[in-house]
């Protein structure tokens, strides 16, 4: 659907170049979400802003369902960005505008008739659960009612492919998952492929198939999401993995007994289902408390964390602790 060829963008500030993007090479297929992750600066929205052109690129080519949008005119760029939907981190709603007038703007543009537009909004505020706020100013909204609205307006043109730049980075935990639902069901019904930045885990983790790190304007590592979990090649993807901690980790305050370790535990893929605890007290003569745990759920595979205290004599925690490394158990000692 989306083919990306030796992308390169750079921002020329004065007499001083910025290379934003170099030499980009990625493809996203139909119905995929294609998560893009990096720190600050790393090059994330300048990418995402070149697949519909709201920034030029410097160099290189883009193929939208097999046509090259790089180097099409201004007239024939307007009829493809309406195949190309796009929410942001700040909504872009026209404050001025009800929820009703907001979503009905891309097809007043494009000249269909009033029934055809009361038609297809009522269908997208259905769609997006959010009737009873037909007639509300996007002032009166929550951010996730915001989000909501702006997704309703980006399918109104019945898109092929929707783009989400940090859509969810300004929504707390709860709503940033109704609307990573909403998108998934998107994907699920209209068969939509979703390209979204981020530069929290949690959204790859959540809702991606695939995922690019982009690091100094390049792809450093690119793969499954499920790969990237169970196998990560960079320190970055290494970093953001760890990141993903326990929800409830914060919260515990762990009582440490004389002589006891507390090892988080990372669990990836088959791992999850192995029953290392019991092993680990079956093979070594040491005791183990349980202070939490949880499991993650990928697309396609799970990650288990784990908090345990052990406690015993130090030779044999130490050799408890170099079977779980030789079990290939991601652990650190907190
Ligand atoms: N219009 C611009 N003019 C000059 N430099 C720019 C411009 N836009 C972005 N840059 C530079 O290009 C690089 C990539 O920026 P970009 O905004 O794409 O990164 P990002 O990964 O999206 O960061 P963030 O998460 O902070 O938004 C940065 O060094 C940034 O300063």
């Amino acid at each position: 659907m989306i083919k990306v060829e030796n992308l390169s963008k750079i921002y020329k500030n004065n007499n001083e170049e910025i290379y934003a993007l170099k030499d980009i090479n990625l493809q996203i297929k139909k119905g995929e979400i294609f998560g893009i992750i990096g720190l600050s600066g790393a090059g994330k929205s300048t990418l995402i802003r070149c697949l519909n052109r709201l920034e030029e690129p410097s160099n290189g080519k883009i193929f939208i369902d097999g046509s090259e949008i790089t180097n099409i005119d201004n007239t024939s760029l307007r009829e493809t960005r309406k195949e190309i939907g796009m929410i942001f981190q700040h909504f872009n709603l026209l404050s001025s505008k009800n929820v009703y007038k907001n979503i009905a703007f891309p097809l007043e543009l494009k000249g269909l008739s009033k029934e055809e537009i009361d038609k297809r909004v009522n269908t997208l505020l259905k769609y997006v659960e959010l009737e009873d706020k037909k007639l509300a100013y996007p002032s009166q909204l929550s951010g996730g009612q915001k989000q909501r609205v702006a997704i309703a307006r980006s399918l109104a043109n019945n898109p092929k492919i929707l783009l989400s730049d940090e859509g969810t980075s300004a929504l707390d935990p709860k709503t940033t998952k109704s609307i990573l639902d909403l998108l998934d069901k998107i994907r699920k019904e209209f068969g939509l492929t979703i390209v979204l930045i981020t530069h929290q885990m949690e959204v790859i983790k959540d809702i991606c198939d695939r995922v690019a790190i982009i690091e100094d304007g390049r792809i450093i590592e690119l793969s499954t999401v499920e790969e990237i979990f169970t196998n990560p090649k960079t320190k970055t993807a290494t970093e953001f993995i760890s990141n993903l901690k326990l929800n409830t980790e914060e919260e515990i305050d762990y009582e440490r007994k004389p002589g006891s370790k507390i090892l988080r535990l990372s669990f990836l893929g088959e791992n999850s289902k192995k029953p290392i605890v019991s092993k680990m007290v079956k093979y070594f003569d040491i005791d183990v408390n349980i202070l939490s745990g949880n499991i993650n759920e990928l697309m396609s595979t799970s990650i288990g964390n784990l908090i345990l205290e052990i406690s015993g004599k130090s030779e044999e925690i130490e050799k408890a602790i170099d079977w779980l490394k030789d079990e290939d158990i991601k652990l650190e000692v907190i």
